[in-house]
């Protein structure tokens, strides 16, 4: 069983209309090749930064993206990972939140980023999205026709807890809408994704917005599939542009079988890493 998977790099803008038009468009083109799956970047509809939150922010329900991301699920007829956008939710906190698509626009699943993105390395890459957003808390997967997916936003993919409970819950793969920037974005983007591929023997994708030299914070692109055996089989550069990838279900499983580690673990030496 395959599903041919789609990341779209899109060029983001101030204008939420125009990101809103420009996604659209590259849905309907990725289903036009052929996607059965199809995933837009973090921060799809608005710059990225703290400052922006509050502004672009919008309600799940009946918001102008959630209309928009159903009607291009049902149009494009694919299962539609939407990004991410900020999130005004329950007592008018702020989240960075995904929401998950079916063909008919059905709304399969919402995913607030669970680890806020606050590092600080002196003079390169801070970042404080504590400071205006609140975390999710709870691990998001949807099915879908090849089977359970897994999804986190970005800074999720630096804590392998999530992959590997969404794989231990049945998930083939697990896929980040990402915006990495030009510090950890050439440290860690490709490793930290053949890395939890490799740990879970599970298909990852990430998918970045492209890059803006212009913008406050400046994207490191390279949206990129990664198979169960960690290599990578599909990347971008740094512009605007679409990526494909066929996911197989039957790799995931052989890979599972020839090298059993889900099944070697030794809970009873490790049953709580907190400790
Ligand atoms: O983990 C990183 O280096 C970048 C994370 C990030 O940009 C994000 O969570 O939005």
């Amino acid at each position: 069983m395959t599903s041919r998977l789609a990341l779209i790099q899109l060029a983001v803008t101030a204008s939420k209309e125009a990101n809103l038009v420009n996604a659209r468009a590259k849905v309907i083109e990725a289903a036009e090749k052929g996607a059965g799956i199809v995933v837009l970047p973090e921060c799809f509809n608005s710059p990225y930064g703290t400052s922006f939150f509050p502004k672009y922010a919008e309600p799940l329900e009946n918001g102008p993206s959630s209309i928009a991301l159903s009607n291009m699920a049902r149009d494009a007829k694919v299962y539609l990972i939407g990004g991410s956008f900020p999130e005004i939710g329950p007592n008018s906190k702020f989240f960075n939140t995904c929401t998950i698509w079916g063909p008919n626009g059905d709304r399969l699943g919402v995913h607030r980023k669970v680890h806020l993105f606050d590092i600080d390395i002196p003079g390169k890459q801070t970042f404080k999205e504590s400071s205006v957003l609140s975390a999710g808390s709870e691990i998001t997967t949807f099915d879908s026709p090849i089977g359970k997916i897994g999804v986190g936003i970005c800074y999720d993919i630096r804590f392998p807890e999530m992959a590997m409970i969404a794989a231990r819950k049945g998930c083939i793969a697990m896929i980040y809408p990402g915006a990495f920037n030009m510090t950890t974005g050439p440290l860690h983007w490709e490793l930290l994704q053949r890395a939890r591929a490799i740990d879970n023997q599970m298909y990852v994708a990430a998918c970045s917005p492209a890059r803006d030299e212009t913008a406050g914070y400046v994207a490191w692109g390279h949206s990129s599939v990664v198979d169960p055996m960690g290599q990578v089989v599909a990347k971008l550069g740094e512009k605007e542009d679409i990526v494909y990838a066929d996911l197989d279900v039957a790799f995931v499983e052989t890979s599972r079988a020839n090298i059993p580690v889900s099944v070697q673990r030794r809970f009873d030496v490790y049953p709580d890493v907190s400790k």
